[in-house]
């Protein structure tokens, strides 16, 4: 395990009767990171998050966060990480503002108004729509909401299901600029995705799923996007 390693496969398998559904993973996410793990349907994906969520175990091999194994440890690791599924689970007739009011009472987290506004001023939901009925919200103000949530929750890693399907370009674009500033104030962000242009808009890492098997990884240098067209090719088990 690298020495900042936040979130970390260690020949990760995961079999459920006679199927191998993960087939030795092998990665480490560090601290501040970005990682995309980007794979087509039924590559393995949700159980990837399940796994690292506590929900389905690991049948050899470990997923561990912050040092938590996630089968054995699932409690621990399910405090420190803040998890936004595809579609957010909040209450439609509830403001956005009471929402999160509830869910930190919840969790048992104490924090004054001044708290909750500054985070969702933060993820940029507008103001005029706080003390409105979520069921108003579109899907983009929603997961705001949910962002601002986890942000009031301090969790240090996030796990993002999907988190642009739906969206629309200009919402698209907004999310990437929060999540590399998340990840710039030092949040660990793992998502899982098949939309590839987006991944390479935002992570510094993206790793090719496929058949439950690992097949190929891509780094950004700097501050130079990774290539759109060399992701594609992999994907689509194309030489560039
Ligand atoms: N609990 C389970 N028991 C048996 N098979 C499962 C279970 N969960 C998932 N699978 C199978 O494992 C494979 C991977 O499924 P998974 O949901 O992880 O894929 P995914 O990459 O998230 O796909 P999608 O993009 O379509 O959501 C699929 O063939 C699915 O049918």
């Amino acid at each position: 395990m690298q020495t900042n390693s936040v979130i970390c496969a260690d020949a990760l398998t995961v079999c459920v009767d006679d199927r191998t559904l993960l087939d030795n993973l092998n990665f480490n996410v560090g601290k501040g990171e970005v990682f995309a793990l980007l794979g087509g349907n039924g590559a393995g994906k949700s159980t990837t998050l399940k796994t690292f969520l506590g929900l389905m175990k690991a049948s050899s091999g470990s997923a561990t966060v912050l040092g938590h194994n996630a089968s054995t440890q699932p409690n621990q690791v399910q405090k420190s990480v803040a998890y936004l599924p595809e579609s957010v689970t909040l209450y439609g007739h509830l403001s956005g503002v009471e929402n999160i009011r509830y869910f930190l009472s919840v969790a048992g987290v104490d924090k004054s108004d001044d708290d909750m506004f500054a985070a969702l001023r933060k993820v940029a939901l507008q103001e005029d729509s706080w003390n409105k009925a979520l069921s108003n919200y579109s899907k983009g103000m929603r997961q705001k909401t949910a962002i601002a949530l986890a942000l009031l929750r301090n969790a240090p890693v996030l796990f993002l299901d999907e988190p642009t399907s739906g969206l629309d370009p200009a919402a698209i674009d907004e999310f990437n600029v929060l999540v590399s500033e998340l990840a710039a104030g030092g949040a660990t962000i793992f998502m899982v995705t098949h939309d590839v242009y987006g991944a390479c808009q935002v992570a510094h890492r993206i790793v090719l799923l496929s058949n439950g098997k690992l097949t190929g990884s891509f780094e950004r240098a700097g501050d130079t996007p990774i290539d759109t067209e060399a992701v594609h090719a992999a994907f689509a088990g194309r030489n560039v």
